[in-house]
């Protein structure tokens, strides 16, 4: 069964939605955006998380040194890189955490998909390309495109309760990344974020 991610959170009525519903991982966004978190709100949300929720710190072009800070704190589990981060910059990251690293593609065409090789990584999340932000477009892309991922991979980009079962038989992920489809005028939305975690959990 994919795991799921739910992205974005920033309220700590959020957290205590998930802390019933307990998907697999969550995501504060650090990156510019409307569903950006300051480092103290994430640090107060992570210590009412509970502790079976990994918590995915996500980032774009940041500084080694912040994102370096917030795992020594404890307040993310994994790290997301969702700007242009190159395999440098991972190397270099990597050399200071010991937790995995998720490295984001946005995809436009069937070739972004095979940048993938060359990041040291523990997985890939795949998600739509967008000209004017980075992530949480709520748009999907064409799924077609994926052929031989070598890593296991997270699969995002405007999934709902309308495709995830698609997404999931289609292509096996290891995770499926939500947010923007379980939010209502922005905020995330106890009902939806429940409804989906039901239908992931008992697709057979
Ligand atoms: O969600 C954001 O606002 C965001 C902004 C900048 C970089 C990354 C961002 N989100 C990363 C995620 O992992 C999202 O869940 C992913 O982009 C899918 O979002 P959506 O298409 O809204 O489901």
């Amino acid at each position: 069964m994919s795991k799921i991610k739910i992205c974005g959170l920033r309220r700590m009525e959020d957290i205590l939605t998930v802390n019933e519903i307990l998907p697999d991982y969550i995501g504060f966004v650090f990156a510019k955006s409307a569903r950006q978190v300051n480092d103290e709100t994430a640090e107060k949300l992570k210590s009412a998380l509970n502790h079976h929720i990994k918590a995915v710190g996500v980032f774009v072009n940041d500084s080694i040194d912040h994102i370096v800070r917030l795992y020594d704190k404890n307040v993310i589990d994994l790290i997301q890189l969702h700007g242009d981060e190159d395999p440098e910059y991972i190397h270099q990251l990597k050399k200071k955490v010991s937790c995995p690293v998720i490295k984001a593609l946005r995809i436009q065409s069937a070739e972004d998909i095979h940048q993938g090789k060359v990041y040291e990584c523990e997985y890939m999340l795949l998600d739509t390309y967008s000209s004017h932000q980075y992530g949480g477009s709520g748009e999907a892309f064409d799924w077609t495109m994926i052929t031989q991922m070598r890593k296991p991979f997270f699969l995002a980009g405007g999934i709902g309760i309308d495709n995830v079962e698609k997404a999931i038989h289609m292509l096996n992920p290891y995770c499926v990344d939500v947010s923007s489809k379980v939010e209502t005028d922005g905020w995330k939305d106890p009902n939806k974020m429940r409804e989906i975690i039901d239908k992931i959990r008992n697709l057979s």
